[in-house]
């Protein structure tokens, strides 16, 4: 089936890598079916919630049998490109970073952080985590074509200068953890995370809806 993945809603979209992960495993333990009933209690989701994000993709479930497996795996195969490497890079080798970077996501997905750049010279030429790290001075001449995503754990005042150059580079999308507001014209992405604003949010709901 042909689907026009521009007709997925964003909130859709966003929640498709948390299925993709928890089918894989349900794939690897030999399960061929399930139902919306048991995905939302693994991925914390109403079913009438995936129930519609599923209708997108053309994943109708039939009663008593739920969806297929195989099926839905192929599908967010295709559509988050997992046969293909994304190559990431990685601005600031600090805390943040330095965990980040020994984690590297390629158990979850087809993700890899190839190279990172800081500008503490006891970090320049190290290896972390298997990655090598480079000076941000040499960011044009070592920033490989392939290279279209940049995670940002720098100090929020080089968040801006930064995200320049790394557009000028060719980077499309920015997983910006640092606490700036960064610019980027329309066709360039940005994922902004706030730790405190998240940890906050949680606290509000636990006060506020503490029965749900
Ligand atoms: N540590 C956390 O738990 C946490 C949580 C949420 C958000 N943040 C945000 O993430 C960012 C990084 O936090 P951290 O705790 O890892 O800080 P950190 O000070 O440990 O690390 C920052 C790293 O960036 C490098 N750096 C400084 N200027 C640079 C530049 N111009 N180019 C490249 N590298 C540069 C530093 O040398 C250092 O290695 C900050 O903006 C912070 O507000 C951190």
């Amino acid at each position: 089936m042909n689907i026009d993945q521009s007709k997925i809603p964003q909130a859709t979209a966003k929640r498709l890598p948390l299925y993709y992960r928890f089918l894989k495993n349900l794939h690897a333990s030999g399960k061929l079916r399930v139902s919306s009933a048991e995905l939302s209690e693994a991925v914390k989701v109403d079913s009438a919630t995936i129930r519609r994000d599923f209708s997108y993709f053309g994943a109708l479930g039939k009663k008593g049998y739920g969806y297929n497996v195989n099926y839905l795996l192929s599908f967010f195969r295709k559509t988050l490109d997992q046969d293909e490497l994304t190559a990431v890079t990685l601005i600031g080798v600090g805390n943040l970073g330095t965990a980040f970077l020994h984690y590297n996501f390629s158990k979850n997905n087809n993700t890899k952080i190839e190279l990172a750049f800081d500008v503490d010279q006891s970090k320049i030429g190290t290896e972390v985590g298997g990655v090598s790290v480079y000076h941000l001075d040499e960011l044009e001449e070592r920033l490989p074509e392939n290279v279209t995503v940049a995670i940002l754990t720098v100090p929020v005042g080089s968040a801006q200068p930064i995200t320049d150059r790394l557009i000028q580079k060719g980077i499309k999308g920015i997983l910006n953890f640092t606490p700036a507001r960064i610019n980027v014209p329309e066709h360039i992405r940005v994922h902004h995370i706030d730790l405190a604003v998240e940890l906050q949010s949680l606290v509000y709901f636990l006060k506020h809806y503490p029965s749900e």
